[in-house]
């Protein structure tokens, strides 16, 4: 049967995932009305999900669009387990969890005690926002290329279904869970606007040519005073690259 996530091909339009990193639901039905059908996939994070962003998410989903909870688990193993079967009940497509063997471990477990859930788990390997000293920083040794190594082969053994890195490790992830796991990168900057707190930054057209199946794109949309136009221009950019 066709994956739906990862039909051949996946339409260029739905390869690009809107971050919705609004204040509340009615924002954020705001800025999708007027990327009209522009966009088909959303992600929602922290700022719109502890504002009611789940509830939204449901309603997206009944409407047909995909939906993506950017919600970064990582905690004990009972609590992602149960969090992630919790989730899975909501009928979202994607939903991120840390790249910790243990936590990805419950969410697959999670995951998989929903019978016809739709949901896909994504391994957050190194945030966008880390280059090398931040991962210094915080206590790792390793370089962030060689982090995103080691964590994207733990979650290809567990079962994760796909991989959230920058696109400056897309192929290298690509080589490591071959073509059928998902690549999602944020950290996504159109040529020329400000990269704000991202460090490790790649254009739309470059991650496409470097195997990403779907980019997530925030403020060079959200904060744009014509978002439709910027989300048009985008998947033009990918379409010229694939
Ligand atoms: O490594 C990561 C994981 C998640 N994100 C999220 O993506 C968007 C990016 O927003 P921009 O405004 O385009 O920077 C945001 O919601 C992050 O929480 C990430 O950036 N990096």
């Amino acid at each position: 049967m066709p994956d739906p996530l990862k039909p051949d091909p996946i339409a260029v339009r739905d390869r690009l995932i809107v971050a919705l990193d609004m204040a509340s639901p009615g924002e954020a039905e705001r800025l999708i009305e007027r990327l009209g059908d522009s966009a088909s996939f959303y992600k929602i994070g922290y700022r719109l999900g502890y504002a009611g962003g789940l509830a939204l998410a449901e309603r997206l989903v009944a409407g047909g669009a995909k939906v993506f909870l950017d919600l970064k688990l990582h905690d004990i193993g009972n609590t992602v387990e149960e969090g992630v079967q919790s989730l899975a009940r909501l009928g979202a497509h994607l939903l991120t969890v840390h790249a910790y063997p243990q936590t990805m471990r419950a969410a697959v477990r999670g995951r998989d005690a929903v019978a016809g859930s739709a949901l896909r788990l994504l391994a957050v390997t190194v945030l966008t926002s880390y280059d090398d000293a931040d991962a210094r920083e915080a206590g790792y040794a390793l370089p962030v290329s060689d982090l995103v190594a080691v964590r994207t082969l733990a979650a290809r053994e567990i079962g994760i279904d796909g991989i959230v890195c920058a696109a400056t490790e897309a192929a290298q992830v690509r080589d490591l869970v071959g073509p059928d796991r998902l690549i999602v990168t944020p950290g996504i900057r159109p040529a020329g606007s400000d990269t704000g707190d991202q460090k490790r930054v790649v254009t739309p057209a470059a991650a496409i040519r470097a195997g990403v199946d779907h980019i997530v794109v925030g403020r060079p949309i959200t904060a744009a005073s014509d978002p439709r136009g910027v989300a048009q221009r985008i998947v033009a950019e990918m379409a010229d690259a694939l």
